[in-house]
């Protein structure tokens, strides 16, 4: 039986020029065309402009069951320049542990802050990796070390990462100057822990097959070949795939992973995938599918969650770079929470409840919002309460392609690179996404978010014992029965329901259960 090889993505992630590529390097035992910067472009600028793609094979570690077997680790080099944080976003999703590599002469920059959070977003494991240890004078290097561990930890104590491993290397001792043959500093011990860390992720073969191209070229004679890593589903030999930018649907040939030819791949796994010719400059990177199993949507409705660093305000209206899946677009939001009766309905996961209704936010709900001034005194009294859930409509400035309920990204990617913040906003799930580009008539009619109106009118007099008239609220011709069932506060304090209108001025009774009218006096009624 051929030994069992086990693919883990590892993502390299971290600021520009803190040694992702030279660790990749140092580590692989194979590389891809498209590995170690070999990209004509990034050797011009000296910086990884795309993902690389490389492995390292390692014999299997007892927790991941018994052999015989390999584990294969595939490394995602990413860039670290700001300006490509589109693809960092894309290289995350396909991860399943990350490594985040610190210059540890500098400690946390920029992009190693953006990094945590996209990692936070999109994968389950990570090991810091501080590198450059040999530009630490020796004496010092073992305190220097511990130190910069201790500052990452404790940067990492409420993540979900707090407590991983950190591991000191030193990809390329000496820098660039140095000869090929000088040999990497704890680049063994690394390895280990990656072996330690290497959990069995959840591969699951079922369902719409979907990968995301990141390279794209022609074999003479053969055809064009499509590598990249398969995000859910299977592919056997002779299946049919779309390739929805171009919108045509091929065969495939022929499917190779890392040089052996293989006939099936599945969710996980990194593949080349080889179909009848056609320009692979048409297609640099996207996604190919099981034929019709994406959606092109002009909006969607999403849930989501602020990113905590991000330190913008999220308003409605406002625009953000949406990635959705792995394309980034620009897109207006509007944002609502549950009706105030839900706010403390539990999260649901994967589905929007059209049948209920929500409440329209000028504002992404937050703590800092709360402790704004004008809700001082609100949060004091414990009665500024967050819901547990919030949505917003986006509404896409191009139509994007992407499957079903995939992670949304909200980043403010004009912010100026050198200002030192972070631009990741918010991410959530995809629910519902609108193919029809008439979706403001044909669809969003379904969707029930209200603004809070805010009136004030007149209580004029007592009833009987638990009701009294109200005025100054509405005009005469309103038909009051629309607003049947409504609260009203009483300036003492009293709850009250609208109970219906009283003769044709426009008056209308309020009904309060469980008050006595001796307390009345002149008061008003707000709605
Ligand atoms: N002294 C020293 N220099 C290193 C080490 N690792 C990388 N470098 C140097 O640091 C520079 C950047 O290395 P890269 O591997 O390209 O860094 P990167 O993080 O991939 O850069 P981007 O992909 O552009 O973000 C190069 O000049 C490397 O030679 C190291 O361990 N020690
Ligand atoms: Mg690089």
């Amino acid at each position: 039986m051929a030994a069992r090889v086990l693919n883990v993505n590892v993502g390299v992630l971290g600021h520009i020029d803190s040694g992702k590529t030279a660790l990749a390097r140092a580590l692989s035992t194979t590389g891809s065309t498209a590995a170690f910067d070999r990209a004509p472009q990034s050797r011009a600028r000296g910086i990884t402009l795309d993902l690389g793609f490389s492995c390292l094979r390692t014999a299997l570690p007892p927790q991941l069951g018994p052999g015989p077997g390999e584990l294969q680790f595939t490394l995602v080099d990413c860039p670290g320049h700001a300006s490509l944080i589109r693809t960092i976003i894309g290289g995350a999703q396909i991860i399943d542990l990350m490594m985040l590599v610190i210059d540890v002469t500098k400690g946390m920059q920029t992009q190693s802050a953006e990094c945590l959070v996209i990692g936070q977003i999109a994968c389950q494991k990570m090991v810091v990796v501080l590198n450059k240890i040999d530009l630490l004078p020796e004496g010092k290097r073992q305190s220097a070390i511990e130190k910069m561990t201790k500052k990452m930890q404790k940067t990492l104590e409420n993540t979900k990462f707090s407590g991983c491993p950190v591991v000191a290397v030193a990809a390329k001792p000496g820098g660039p100057e140095a000869p090929e043959s000088e040999n990497p500093l704890g680049v063994s011990e690394l390895i280990e822990v990656l072996k330690s860390q290497a959990y069995l992720p959840s591969r699951d073969p079922s369902g719409h097959f979907l990968m995301a191209v990141d390279h794209c070229f022609s074999i003479k004679g053969q055809g064009t070949v499509m590598t990249g890593t398969i995000l859910s589903g299977s592919v056997s030999l002779g299946d049919s795939v779309e390739i929805p930018a171009l919108k045509v649907t091929k065969k495939v040939k022929s499917m190779q992973m890392f040089h052996t030819p293989v006939t099936y791949a599945m969710q996980g796994d990194r593949v080349g995938v080889c179909v009848t010719q056609f320009d692979p400059k048409l297609l640099e990177r996207g996604l190919i599918c099981t034929p019709d199993s994406l959606h092109t949507i002009h909006a969607a409705i999403i849930s989501l969650k602020k990113i905590q660093y991000f330190r913008g305000a999220l308003q409605t209206k406002a625009k953000f770079h949406i990635t959705v899946g792995h394309e980034t677009v620009m897109g207006r939001v509007m944002f609502f929470s549950p009706a105030p009766a839900d706010f403390n309905e539990e999260i649901q996961e994967n589905v929007f409840d059209f049948e209920k209704d929500y409440l329209y936010q000028e504002e992404y709900l937050s703590k800092d919002l709360v402790s704004s001034e004008e809700n001082k005194e609100n949060d004091q009294a414990g009665e500024v309460q967050l819901p547990k859930q919030q949505w917003a409509l986006l509404e896409f400035e191009k139509p994007v392609t992407c499957p079903k309920l995939c992670l949304v990204i909200g980043s403010k990617l004009d912010t100026d690179i050198h200002a030192n913040t972070c631009r990741l906003a918010f991410h959530g799930v995809l629910l519902q996404g609108m193919e029809d580009r008439n979706y403001t008539e044909t669809f969003l009619p379904k969707l029930k978010v209200y603004k809070q109106k805010h009136k004030e009118g007149q209580v004029e007099r007592v009833m009987d014992d638990y009701s009294v008239i109200g005025r100054s609220l509405f005009k005469k011709e309103t038909n009051i029965q629309i607003f049947v069932g409504l609260k009203v506060k009483l300036s003492t304090g009293e709850d009250g329901i609208i109970d219906g209108g009283f003769g044709q001025s426009g008056k209308f009774k309020i009904r309060i259960p469980g008050w006595c009218s001796d307390s009345y006096q002149e008061h008003h009624a707000e709605i």
